[in-house]
């Protein structure tokens, strides 16, 4: 765990001394888009147009962040056209690693043993987290982006132009952009972010702050989702992948690990059944790695769990029906 600073590797935690005991996600620093033609997009340079093969994506199966594009390549068909490799779940002194014999867990591009090995590659004098995902362009040798909520958004609809995309598929439509909008903001505070703001508090005030913010807003989605299938419209969107991140490691890890354990997502009706329809949903489950999940956090953040023990449990089963086909 540690950090860039002009492109030397420093071993050292999150501080949130400067900030109370509270825990603050640092932003992206790598905001550039794939466009069609190669035209800029809402923000950095152009210059990245979507082409079959050229692009390359970085996760970890173990972060929710990450996972949004993981997702998104499935349901969009991308796979064929954007590569991944993925990186180890241990993230200990060096942050994310590689691990060249595996085949599972190697850099297919440069053969790097660290993820910040990838990031002073496009910018030697780098400063800053060295985070996961990803998204690399090989002909320009650089990082489009490392802020999973755009790179869901050219996933979207970037590549519609090549062979097999689902170009019918649009989950982030125009006419409910504002209410998607709406759900992602009070998700994201509360909910993405908020159970790490529960689990890397060191003050107990800001933990308990989080807590009451996250059970808050899962009580506030119970209700919404009793006699709607899906968050906003008819169909998935966004809004939902973006929560399904979180709910899919809630009982595995944040209940314990992170402390938010007023109750388990089991213990939620209407959510856990929405968990399961959207787990089901063709080319999903395949993105969710339960034992890279567990391992992840458990061995990885040693100032909350110092043993490095990963519990057995709990028993999990998304395959149960869900009963959710009748709602609209
Ligand atoms: N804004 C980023 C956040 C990504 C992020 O924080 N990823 C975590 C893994 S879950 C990470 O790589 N952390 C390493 C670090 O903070 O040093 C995004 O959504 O893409």
């Amino acid at each position: 765990m540690g950090l860039l600073i002009e492109g030397q590797w420093h071993d050292q935690w999150y501080d949130t001394d400067k900030t109370g005991g509270r825990f603050e996600r640092e932003k992206a620093r790598f905001r550039h888009w794939v466009t069609p033609g190669g035209s800029p997009g809402p923000s950095g340079q152009g210059g990245f147009p979507a082409e079959s093969g050229r692009y390359h994506l970085y996760v970890s199966m173990a972060c929710p962040w990450a996972h949004r594009t993981l997702i998104v390549r499935a349901l969009k068909g991308l796979a064929p056209h954007i590569s991944v490799s993925v990186v180890h779940p241990d993230m200990l002194e060096n942050g994310w690693e590689f691990r060249p014999d595996d085949e599972r867990y190697r850099d297919h591009l440069h053969n790097h043993r660290f993820l910040h090995q990838v990031y002073t590659r496009a910018v030697p004098d780098y400063s800053g987290r060295v985070t996961v995902p990803v998204l690399w362009d090989r002909r320009r040798d650089t990082i489009v982006s490392n802020e999973s909520a755009e790179i869901i958004r050219m996933f979207n609809s970037a590549f519609d132009g090549l062979a097999g995309v689902r170009s019918d598929l649009d989950i982030y439509p125009e006419p409910l952009r504002a209410e998607i909008e709406r759900i992602n903001q009070r998700v994201y505070d509360t909910v993405n972010n908020g159970v790490y703001k529960a689990g890397f508090a060191t003050v107990q005030d800001q933990y308990a702050r989080a807590y009451h913010a996250l059970f808050e807003t899962l009580d506030w989605l119970e209700a919404r989702l009793s006699d709607r299938r899906y968050l906003v419209g008819r169909q998935p969107t966004e809004a939902d992948w973006r929560l399904f991140t979180t709910l899919i490691r809630f009982d595995a890890v944040y209940y314990s690990h992170f402390k938010c354990n007023r109750q388990r997502l089991a213990d939620f009706p209407v959510l856990s059944a929405y968990l399961r329809d959207l787990y089901q949903t063709p080319g999903v489950r395949e993105t969710v790695s339960i034992g890279q999940i567990k391992r992840h956090y458990y061995v990885s953040q040693r100032t909350i769990n110092p043993t490095q023990i990963v519990p057995e449990g709990p028993q999990l089963d998304f395959e149960a029906a869900h009963g959710r086909e009748t709602l609209v």
